[in-house]
């Protein structure tokens, strides 16, 4: 037996994965044909355990490409994409694209659904080959995406990047998965050319530690021969950024979280004031509660009279956009498709399940019925419900973890490196995963706890669906969820999802039900307590022995690393008075420590 294979034989009770439901599935794993895979089933490895040897996978179980030297060619996946609004590079690997002009433009947008404002807005690149005919950019630096695997740039890259690229403030929106990412740091990399002592000179901000850690990885992919030095500020790394004291700084590219950042600057570990390029990333999270004092402390720090902003996000609600323009300059404002919509390679589906009591009937149905296709996220909407689900479904023989602002940094890496790896099949998360994260090849995103926003619905579905590959979106809701239906209804609908029209003519829940539920995730009954009446006094007692060995072992990884601080950014609590509002963003923050 294939130690691939080992990984899907699941221990305990409850609803393991049916091998011959799933044969296809398993015959990835062992390569086999999917019959002679499900008759080689036996069961041998725990369940939950996701620290896992470290296997050799085979190029179908390389989920994630991480396992590869050689990543999928990226632009051909794009490419895929059929239809309005993904992300599409316009032309096939390597194939010469001609320059835009002001007469071929129009066709263009319409094609790639661009929405492009502003004064004197710049032609989008059609190639990256522009980087060196109309930019002057390296010869390393044009041939660095091509060099990452991405052929030819997406829509949001075409016209994002040459706003940049062209120096200018940027607002822009395009749908998840779309590639925003390397639309501002190939730009970033242009301006900066390469290494230089002295401040940080260019600076990009994201809500959680685990963004900024993958645009840190992103970076250093592209950044080339002299490759700029990057980092992502932690409390170890601060002393590297002073100046001063004859001391100069090593750092070119800063990317931090804003709670990290507002420490370093309260303690004068660093200075923004060599500061010549912003990003934002997910940047109206960046501006809404929580997070907003902070952002507004870095803005205020970063005093380079030219810093050039660039905010990028998924979801740009109007008030957002508002703000945005109170403190941008001659901005353009780029948008890929519908603005705040959901990515159209995602097909999405509402469950009712009745009550909380429904929720673990329709999840364990699903693993039956074969619907439950991994990698899977699984989200909730607190760190207790967290962890309360991965309790009950440990035993379940699903392969799960669990990752939220609680546990501790290196177990939060561990989860996530083993999510990539195809060892936890089943990842249970809150919304410290919701926003950015790129796992390329995330099948299917559940929302068991109903989202507390269109936008955290957009973000949170926008994990599967990425780089134009197909994903799937299941979300529960109950009878109480009820009164918020209409709003994800119709971002379904405007995604080109089937709807029935019963929920679309369903009263609209009022601006301050909606701003209330933001604020604060509704009450809910322990997952534990809903699934009570399924078990047994013997299977709560297993259980039971189970979770105090799963912690033993956990609290043993753990033992050399601090604790994250509690609280995270999904569950804002109460409406903030001053004292609080601080504390929501020591929250809010947690993960980034
Ligand atoms: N030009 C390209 N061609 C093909 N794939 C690309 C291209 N550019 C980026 N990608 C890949 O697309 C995936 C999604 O990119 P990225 O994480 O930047 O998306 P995003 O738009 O920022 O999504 P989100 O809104 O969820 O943060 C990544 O795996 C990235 O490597």
């Amino acid at each position: 037996m294939s130690d691939v294979f080992r990984l899907l034989a699941g221990g305990g009770g409850g609803a393991r994965f049916d091998k011959r439901r799933f044969a296809d599935d398993v015959s990835i794993f062992t390569g086999a044909p999917a019959t002679d895979a499900a008759a080689a089933s036996s069961s041998s490895s725990k369940a939950g355990s996701s620290s896992g040897t470290k296997l050799s996978l085979p190029a179908d179980l390389d989920f994630f490409g991480g396992a590869s030297a050689q990543p999928a060619t990226a632009a051909g996946k794009a490419g895929d994409a059929k239809g309005k609004g993904k992300a599409k590079p316009e032309a096939d690997s390597g194939t010469a694209t001609e320059p835009l002009t002001r007469a071929t433009v129009g066709a263009f947008l319409k094609e790639h659904r661009l929405k492009l404002t502003g004064t004197d807005a710049p032609l989008p690149l059609a190639s990256w080959a522009e980087l060196s005919s109309r930019w002057n950019a390296p010869e390393w630096l044009a041939q660095a995406p091509a060099k990452a695997g991405f052929a030819a740039p997406t829509p949001v890259q075409c016209a994002a990047s040459a706003v940049l690229l062209d120096d200018r403030d940027l607002l822009a929106g395009a749908p998840t998965g779309s590639g925003k990412t390397m639309a501002y740091l190939i730009p970033l990399l242009h301006h900066l050319r390469g290494p230089k002592p002295g401040p940080v000179r260019a600076l990009i901000v994201a809500p959680t530690r685990e963004l900024a850690t993958q645009i840190h990885d992103q970076l250093r992919k592209i950044s080339g021969p002299r490759g700029v030095r990057a980092c992502v500020l932690t409390k170890a790394n601060e002393g590297n950024l002073k100046q001063g004291e004859g001391k100069k700084g090593i750092f070119d590219v800063l990317i931090t979280t804003p709670m990290r950042l507002v420490n370093a600057l309260e303690a004068k570990e660093v200075d923004l004031s060599g500061v010549r390029h912003l990003v934002l990333d997910e940047a109206d999270r960046l501006l809404e509660e929580g997070f907003l004092e902070q952002t507004d402390a870095v803005l205020a720090a970063c005093s380079h009279p030219e810093l050039r902003k660039a905010l990028f996000s998924a979801t740009l609600p109007a008030g957002v956009e508002e703000m945005a323009r109170t403190f941008m300059v001659d901005a353009v404002r780029v948008i890929v498709g519908t603005k705040d919509a959901a990515n159209e390679s995602i097909n999405q589906t509402l469950t009712y399940v009745g009550s909380e009591e429904g929720k673990l009937h329709a999840l364990r149905a699903l693993v039956h019925e074969g619907k439950l296709k991994p990698p899977a996220l699984l989200f909730v909407q607190s760190i207790a419900r967290a962890r309360e689900l991965f309790q009950e479904l440990v035993y379940d023989g699903l392969h799960v973890d669990v990752i939220h602002g609680e546990r501790p940094r290196a177990q939060r890496d561990a989860v996530v490196d083993a999510f990539k790896r195809g060892d936890v099949w089943v990842l249970i998360c809150t919304e410290l995963l919701a926003r950015g994260i790129d796992f390329k090849g995330v099948r299917l995103v559940i929302n068991y706890d109903f989202p507390q926003s269109t936008q955290a619905y957009i973000h949170r579905i926008g994990r599967s669906g990425r780089a134009g590959r197909q994903g799937e979106a299941i979300t529960f809701y109950t009878k109480d969820d009820a009164p918020h239906l209409r709003s994800i209804a119709n971002i379904m609908k405007n995604s080109g999802a089937e709807v029935p029209e019963w929920m679309l003519s369903l009263k609209k829940s009022s601006q301050n039900a909606r701003n209330k539920l933001k604020r604060q995730a509704p009450e809910r009954i322990d997952v534990r307590v809903a699934a009570g009446s399924t078990l047994g006094r013997k299977t709560a007692n297993k259980r039971a022995d189970m979770v105090r060995a799963s912690k033993r072992r956990t609290a043993a990884a753990a033992s050399s690393e601090a604790p994250a601080q509690p609280g995270e950014q999904e569950a804002p609590a109460a409406p903030p008075t001053k004292t609080k509002k601080r504390k929501l963003a020591a929250g809010a923050a947690a993960e980034e420590s």
